[in-house]
């Protein structure tokens, strides 16, 4: 039986993608800190469905607690580790640009540690297509250079990238990174856009429309997103010699990044419009400028993921935004 190691399975793609290797038959241990960056009974409602599993279990702590989590790894003895947990969100690292720090930074360096120590085949870690900041080229490919971070929650991704080759670098451990492109669906995110709107709509709120609708996003359903993830997992990245065609592979490192997005480049008011003929509602639009730290437009190639995987995320926004809806009815009774 296979063993993995993930961090944030009280979070919205860590559920998911512990419910997909539980499914699967893997043993899988799940780390989370149970913050209450948003509410944390759809986190604990998240593992309660994970812990129904007879192989799953869970440590509750925190990333910066090196002790903590050299032991849980310790005693999980896995084969992969997954990083998904950290503080996410654009917006907030506005407010609170600290927990980005502590998050970020100091809690991936312990995860990187306690791969080292546990030996594992291959570490796994979340980045964000927030790292192509003000790139303009579009669609995002992972050669691209990403220099130019908008916010320090884009900052501290992009350092978890470097971190990482480093790591894989210097112990020789395989690290992969994904960087995910506006990821939606059933459990998730209260802070992002479309759960947002859908309350808002339901409740008779005006919902805010940044940058007057001018906005484009490359929105993943997660059930696609997952199963990308799952097919990365054996895509060990080796030497420079095993490069694909268009690889970020590392020269020096057994390192790459790989994009994770549905390749669609969708207007947010098309977005919008979908998730109200969901809910047989109209919204009451609150138009407003753009946001500092927000980027315009997201739009991914998803062709090395494709060469590395034989899999691209592929489901039509519509249908991500229905199961959403349906999702989100059904859990809070509306
Ligand atoms: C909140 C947040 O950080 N979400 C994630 C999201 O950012 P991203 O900004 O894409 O996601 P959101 O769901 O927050 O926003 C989607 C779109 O809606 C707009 N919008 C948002 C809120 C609102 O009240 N009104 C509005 O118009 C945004 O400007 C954006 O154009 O994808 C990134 C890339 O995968 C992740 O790194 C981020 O963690």
């Amino acid at each position: 039986m296979r063993r993995a190691f993930i961090t944030g399975t009280g979070g919205f793609i860590g559920f998911h993608l512990a419910e997909l290797l539980l499914q699967e038959g893997w043993e899988v241990a799940g780390y989370d800190g149970m913050t209450d960056y948003y509410d944390v009974a759809l986190k604990q409602g998240r593992h309660a469905i994970l812990s129904q599993h007879e192989h799953f279990r869970q440590t509750t702590a925190m990333l910066e607690d090196a002790e903590a989590l050299s032991q849980a790894v310790e005693a999980a003895r896995p084969d992969v580790i997954v990083h998904l947990a950290a503080q996410a969100g654009v917006r907030y690292s506005l407010e609170n640009p600290r927990a980005y720090i502590d998050s970020n930074l100091v809690g991936t360096f312990n995860v990187m540690e306690a791969a080292r120590a546990a030996d594992v085949d291959h570490l796994l870690m979340a980045s964000t297509s927030s790292v192509y900041g003000a790139n303009e080229e579009m669609p995002f490919a992972e050669a691209h250079k990403a220099d130019t971070p908008l916010t320090i929650y884009a900052a501290t991704k992009k350092a978890n990238e470097a971190m990482g080759h480093s790591w894989a670098h210097i112990h020789g451990l395989p690290v992969s990174m994904f960087r995910f492109f506006t990821v939606y669906g059933p459990w998730g995110r209260p802070d992002m856009a479309y759960f947002k709107f859908t309350r808002a709509i339901l409740e008779g709120q005006p919902i805010d429309i940044y940058n007057n609708g001018e906005m484009w996003r490359d929105f993943t359903y997660v059930g696609d997103l997952v199963r990308g993830i799952r097919g990365l997992i054996d895509a060990v990245p080796g030497g420079p010699e095993t490069a694909v065609d268009g690889d970020s592979l590392s020269p020096a490192a057994p390192f790459r990044v790989v994009n994770i997005g549905n390749s669609d480049k969708v207007r947010l008011m098309d977005f919008i419009e979908a998730i109200e003929d969901e809910l047989g509602q109209k919204a009451v639009r609150n138009y407003m400028p753009m946001q500092t730290g927000d980027v315009v437009a997201t739009w991914a190639d998803a062709t090395l993921l494709q060469r590395l995987t034989g899999y691209r995320p592929a489901t039509p926004f519509r249908e991500g935004v229905a199961r959403f809806v349906r999702w989100y009815r059904d859990y809070y009774e509306v």
